[in-house]
């Protein structure tokens, strides 16, 4: 029977389930939680069977290729033969040989850092390793095929196969020399027996004579046995007297070489004027793929050999890479070599890149200039431009002493692969052959000293003692450029000062005095014809002010005014 509805009728109050106990459930009875109704949630699909899966695989790289074997007189096919593939499925993940698979062409330049580079022409060659590892195969078979506990046992014939080892009396055997007991031995190990009862000082004592008769050498056996390379203080005076050594070789340039024209009759790169004895011996041995180390003054023309070594590495259809220490150098001999060979008939113009951390020009040219930095990370990174790559010119490569970036110089020379020919450009420094040597005993292979004394550009040393007004052409002679200290010119230059002033020169000059004396030798110079000027001064701050100043001073200098350097 239905309830009767009236006005006073109320539902008893919903009661709502305690939240807390609702909590609790949930999170102690966890096989109450929705995920464990798997039979709901989880839906199956049976995998459907396909044998001619089976049949498929990815492809592993070729191990092999056939070469034909053809009459050399008349091409016919005479036989196929089945050769290995060097370098089968290596890649820059896996491998440092030369003849792995190049990288994707984003990579081409830069590398990456995930790259091996490849391997380094200093360390010794894997090749020759393997083939001596070769020749060692059949002593290091395994007898024991893995997981078995032991291999086949043989009868003596060597082919009959056994279940029990067969036991050969070899303990009277007067074929087998090691079987002949030498009584000489057995005293001499029993003396070294007895030896151990010696007291322990008089052990020790022989055990430390022992040690030191081992690790010490004569006089005589330090001139046989190789020392360790040291890194070079390249421009500090050498020990090694200026003569060949085993890896440097010292090309004389006193004499000219006067077949050079029969010996290399068709140049790669041609000059107007007539070469140096010490430029034509470089370009003879760049002919010949050899190491070049070139040691000659400022000016003097080693920019001419690094053309050379570019202009022949084009013709090669090569690659070359310039690199200087400063990025300011690198940009300026962009310059100087699209300009030198633009006019070529080949598209030398096009041929000339530019890579530094501000510029990336034309970056797959045949001639790559770039920081020294910039080339390492390009070694570590397993640059493919270094396949191709026939020279590397490191100019100014006396920076290999610079304390905070010397570093980088002996990397890269570290790194290099063994196919490529450096070409080493510095102002003369004392110890050329004791650096060559170094060089050439790291890469086993010798390297050529070129080195000349001449100065193309005379060197003269002058005092400046004006300050402008009567003064301003007080300039003396002081060196000349024979090397000669010029006495007049001191005294005249000492007898320009006047006393007061004469005594101040020893202290400090104000920064008002050094503007006047800047701004007069600067003013002077250039009534002479005499800029452009290098000015050195050895505090930034100094030469920051310096320049402030002059470039106020001299609004009407010409041709580029005041660069920082
Ligand atoms: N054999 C030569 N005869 C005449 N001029 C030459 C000769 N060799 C080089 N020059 C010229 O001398 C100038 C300086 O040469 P270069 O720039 O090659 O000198 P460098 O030694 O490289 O100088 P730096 O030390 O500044 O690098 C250039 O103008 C060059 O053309």
């Amino acid at each position: 029977m239905p309830k009767p509805k009236n006005a006073f009728h109320m539902e008893p109050p919903p009661i709502l389930p305690d939240i807390e106990e609702q909590l609790r459930e949930y999170i102690v009875c966890t096989e109450k939680l929705p995920i464990h109704e798997y039979e709901r949630n989880q839906e199956f699909w049976p995998r459907k069977r396909d044998i001619t899966s089976l049949f498929e695989f990815t492809d592993s790289p070729l191990c092999s290729t056939l070469r034909i074997n053809r009459d050399p007189s008349t091409g016919k096919i005479l036989d196929f033969i089945e050769v290995p593939i060097k370098g089968a499925g290596a890649n820059a993940r896996n491998s440092m040989s030369l003849s792995r698979a190049p990288g994707p062409p984003t990579e081409t330049v830069r590398g990456s850092n995930s790259n091996f580079p490849f391997w380094p022409g200093s360390f010794p060659d894997p090749l020759a390793d393997l083939s001596l590892k070769e020749e060692d195969l059949t002593s290091e078979l395994l007898t024991v095929a893995p997981g078995l506990d032991r291999g086949l046992y043989f009868k003596s014939d060597g082919v009959t196969v056994t279940d029990e080892p067969e036991i050969i009396d070899s303990s009277f055997n007067t074929q087998n020399p090691d079987a002949i007991v030498n009584i000489i031995d057995l005293v001499n190990q029993e003396k070294t027996m007895l030896d151990i009862w010696q007291t322990p000082t008089n052990a020790l004592k022989s055990s430390t004579e022992d040690s030191y008769n081992t690790f010490t050498t004569t006089p005589e056996e330090e001139d046989v046995i190789p020392k360790e390379a040291p890194v070079l203080k390249i421009t500090q005076p050498s020990h090694i007297v200026n003569r060949d050594t085993l890896w440097a070789v010292m090309l004389d340039c006193s004499k000219p070489v006067t077949d050079f024209n029969d010996r290399i009759p068709e140049m790669a790169h041609k000059y107007k004027f007539e070469l140096d004895t010490f430029q034509k011996q470089a370009i003879l041995q760049l002919e010949k793929h050899n190491h070049v180390f070139v040691a000659a003054h400022t000016s003097a023309g080693k920019t001419v050999v690094a053309e050379y070594a570019i202009a022949l590495s084009l013709k090669h259809m090569t690659r070359t890479i310039y690199t200087s220490p400063i990025k300011a150098l690198s940009n300026q001999k962009y310059r100087d070599f699209r300009h030198t060979f633009k006019d070529k008939s080949y598209d030398r113009f096009k041929d000339v890149g530019l890579i530094t951390g501000d510029f990336q020009i034309n970056q797959t040219a045949g001639c790559l200039i770039m920081t020294t930095e910039i080339l390492r990370s390009m070694l570590f990174n397993g640059s493919d431009v270094t396949r191709d790559l026939e020279f590397v010119i490191f100019d100014e490569v006396h920076y290999i002493n610079d304390k905070e970036r010397g570093h980088v110089w002996e990397q890269v020379l570290i790194l290099l692969p063994a196919h490529v020919t450096v070409v080493l450009l510095s102002a003369t420094v004392p110890n050329t052959i004791e650096f060559a040597d170094w060089l050439g005993r790291m890469y086993q292979k010798k390297v050529y000293v070129v080195r000349t004394l001449e100065r193309p550009v005379p060197l003269q040393h002058y005092l400046y003692t004006g300050t402008g007004g009567s003064t301003k052409n007080n300039r003396f002679l002081v060196l000349n450029e024979t090397n000669m200290w010029v006495q007049d010119g001191y005294y005249k230059a000492s007898e320009s000062i006047p006393p007061p002033a004469h005594a101040a020169i020893q202290k400090k000059y104000m920064p008002q005095q050094e503007k006047t004396l800047w701004s007069a030798l600067v003013d002077h110079l250039k009534r002479n014809d005499l800029l452009p000027v290098v000015a050195f001064t050895f505090s930034r701050v100094k030469c920051d002010m310096n320049a402030k100043n002059l470039s106020q001073t001299q609004r009407s200098l010409t041709g580029g005014g005041i660069h920082l350097l």
